[in-house]
């Protein structure tokens, strides 16, 4: 392999990991395989139960493996305790000693290794520097914002010097506005460190925001890798596509596809559009300032499908308003469809596309887009 197309190298390589709680059910995770570049942030993503915290611990070392290897610089780390391994953990409420300063928080993991005072005072007060936390050192966390304590708690896992940083959702322990303001200073952290980071979080923004690599799961298995772009623009199962939002998903003769709402098109069902494209009715209108999102169903299709919105720039919506109860058809760009394959499968099971678990395609929809 030449070094254009030789992949960069892999900080974290996790082969056919399994976790299993109980003999006899449903694996937490279930033989995944996943590279994680060095030096990239990877976001481990996916609803609440996928997995994605039990994959995050085993890496840590605070889970057992139940089968599968942890590689971390080609070094199998499987079976090393937590603190031999490189690697170390930012929790989600960070996790700080209420009764000691700043600085000792930072400390404490060189306190447990007998290192001497005045070395460990100076390499902890060298790091709450570097997250512009210096003057605050001898503030406990209670006089500490939330902010400021998330940046002790990352001075904290810093002092044992990882190549890896995990991080169990991190932000979710603070306020909205708070929470966009230190996810920047993650991503600005992350590049400046030059460490490899793995950060879990349900929250698809977040994930987009934040990696260069998005890890998508479901029911313990992986259904997607890559950027926020490839991800959002080419989702690879139905379930992506519904999981990351912003798309509707339909059925046509030959599968399941994803548009885009932004990319839909559509007109009153009276006007030019005639019969073309599918039809459905307007069920609410939300004004979100720069955009307009139309929520409607479409006539005739099963209820938990039926579902679909239309996203209109403000000043698109503005020229040609629709009200709810209005009849339209909705119609789309064939190249704006993205086909969605079967999503992850465990071994032995049909895919969740297969012909049997897949809808009757709406004829409408298939000829409109053929
Ligand atoms: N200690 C445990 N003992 C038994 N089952 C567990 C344990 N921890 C997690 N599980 C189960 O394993 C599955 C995956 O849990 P995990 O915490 O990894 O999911 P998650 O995607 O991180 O969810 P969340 O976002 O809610 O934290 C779930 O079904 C959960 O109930």
């Amino acid at each position: 392999m030449d070094a254009v197309s030789a992949p960069p190298p892999a900080a974290v390589e996790i082969v056919a990991l399994t976790k299993r709680y109980a003999a006899g059910a449903q694996p937490a995770v279930d033989q995944i395989d996943l590279r994680i570049a060095s030096g990239s942030y990877c976001c481990l993503l996916g609803p609440s139960g996928c997995g994605k915290s039990t994959t995050l611990r085993m890496v840590a070392g605070h889970e057992s493996v139940s089968a599968g290897d942890i590689l971390l610089d080609n070094r199998n780390i499987t079976n090393l305790p937590a603190a031999a391994r490189g690697t170390a953990m930012m929790f989600q409420s960070f996790a700080l000693f209420p009764h000691l300063s700043a600085l000792d928080n930072v400390a404490f993991s060189l306190k447990m290794k007998s290192v001497a005072k005045a070395e460990r005072h100076r390499r902890a007060k060298n790091l709450l520097e570097r997250v512009a936390m210096g003057h605050l050192a001898e503030r406990k966390p209670a006089e500490l914002s939330g902010g400021q304590q998330q940046r002790v708690a990352l001075a904290r896992a810093l002092i044992t010097e990882p190549r890896v940083l995990l991080l169990d959702e991190p932000l979710s322990a603070l306020d909205p506005f708070l929470r966009i303001q230190m996810r920047a200073e993650l991503r600005r952290w992350q590049k400046e460190l030059g460490l490899t980071f793995i950060h879990v979080t349900h929250s698809q923004e977040e994930a987009m925001a934040l990696a260069d690599t998005m890890v998508v799961m479901n029911h313990g298995l992986i259904e997607q890798v890559g950027s926020p772009h490839q991800v959002y623009n080419h989702p690879a199962s139905e379930f992506v596509a519904r999981f990351m939002g912003g798309h509707n998903v339909f059925a046509l003769n030959d599968g399941l596809v994803a548009v885009r709402n932004d990319h839909m098109r559509i007109a009153p069902s009276t006007g030019e559009a005639g019969d073309m494209g599918v039809p459905a009715h307007v069920t609410d209108i939300e004004y979100q300032g720069t955009y307009v999102l139309i929520g409607l169903r479409l006539t005739g299709e099963r209820p938990e499908r039926s579902g679909v919105s239309v996203l209109l720039s403000e000043q698109t919506f503005l020229s040609r308003p629709y009200e709810v109860g209005d009849s339209v058809r909705l119609s789309w760009s064939e190249t704006d469809a993205r086909a969605l394959g079967p999503g992850a499968t465990r071994p032995g099971e049909p895919g969740n596309g297969s012909a049997a678990s897949r809808p009757a395609p709406m004829a409408a929809l298939a000829a409109m887009a053929a």
